[in-house]
């Protein structure tokens, strides 16, 4: 009996990034990673990963993801997992988390198992843990790539606080600069009491307002610039900043105003056009 299954999760991008006061929110990006599990009964334990569109990218975190999850349910199987993405990976659009759902949410599907959100969750993120890959466990970026729309999480309790649309049909714009990443944890605490007023302005649904000052606050903790972000706004964008600890920026706008402000964007570096994601993640096959 074949065991395998292919599931997709989303990208997210920064609202609020939890890293300063362990709190945060992130939004589904209509940018998919794609993993095929398949496991094989012979009490071998062995399991081989390959990451099909990026040679460059170890497959570390998805044999951990399936190792994770054959000893949750205490199975010596061997697997064999592959993904392939749409997402820009480094860059602060948390293609770990929405790579840890997709293979954790495959190999439920592949052995079978009923899917419990909660548990697919959780052993997607002990994953990334795992791997080094996270500083609170990225639950808001776990959470807005698996259920999709906004999620606003505290991450240290792992509990979703409130779960939300935005009220306007925007399109997103990614900029992925020819910027190196610097995750520097320290300088980012720094800014815990205004990280605070810009998660305030979150919690009370001002969503634009707060993607745009945590943007501007981690920019500068982290040496990017801020200038993007406004030059964006100059050019109708309803909001921009940031996305997790970078160095890509969002953008959300209209659809008249994508093309202003996406050549707004391109002066520095590439731009992918997308959408706000609602679907979350999915086993579809
Ligand atoms: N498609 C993929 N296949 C396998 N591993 C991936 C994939 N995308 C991301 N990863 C894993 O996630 C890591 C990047 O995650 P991270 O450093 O948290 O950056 P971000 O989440 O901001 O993209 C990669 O180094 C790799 O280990
Ligand atoms: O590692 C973490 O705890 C976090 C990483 C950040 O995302 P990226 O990994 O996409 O930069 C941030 O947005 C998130 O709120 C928390």
């Amino acid at each position: 009996m074949s065991m395998k299954a292919t599931a997709i999760a989303s990208a997210s991008g920064t609202i609020i990034n939890a890293i300063a006061t362990g709190k945060g929110s992130a939004f589904g990006i209509n940018l998919k990673v794609k993993a095929t599990v398949e496991l094989f009964d012979d009490g071998k334990n062995k399991i081989e990963g390959i990451v099909k569109d990026n040679p460059k990218v170890k497959p570390n975190l998805i044999k951990r993801c399936v190792k994770n999850v054959l000893d949750y349910f205490g199975l010596n199987y061997s697997a064999k997992v592959e993904t392939e993405t749409q997402i820009p990976i480094k860059s602060g659009l948390s293609s770990s988390s929405a790579t840890s759902n997709a293979v954790v949410l495959a190999t439920f599907a592949a052995l079978g198992e009923k899917i419990d959100d909660e548990l697919v969750l959780d052993l997607g993120i002990k994953s990334s843990f795992d791997e080094k890959l996270t500083v609170t466990g990225a639950y808001d970026d776990a959470t807005a790539s698996y259920y999709g729309g906004i999620t606003i999480t505290d991450n240290i309790e792992r509990k979703i606080l409130k779960r939300d649309k935005f009220k306007d049909d925007l399109k997103v714009l990614v900029l992925i600069p020819n910027l190196k990443k610097n995750v520097d944890v320290n300088r980012m605490k720094l800014l815990k009491d205004y990280v605070e007023v810009a998660f305030n302005e979150c919690l009370n649904g001002n969503y634009y307002r707060a993607l745009f000052l945590n943007g501007i606050l981690y920019a500068s903790a982290l040496n990017f610039p801020t200038n993007i972000a406004i030059e964006a706004i100059e050019n109708n964008a309803v909001t921009a900043g940031l996305s997790g600890t970078g160095p890509s920026y969002i953008a959300l706008c209209y659809e008249e105003d994508v093309e202003k402000v996406k050549k707004t964007l391109e002066k520095y570096g590439r731009v992918i056009s997308s959408e706000l994601d609602y679907g979350g993640a999915e086993v579809i096959g």
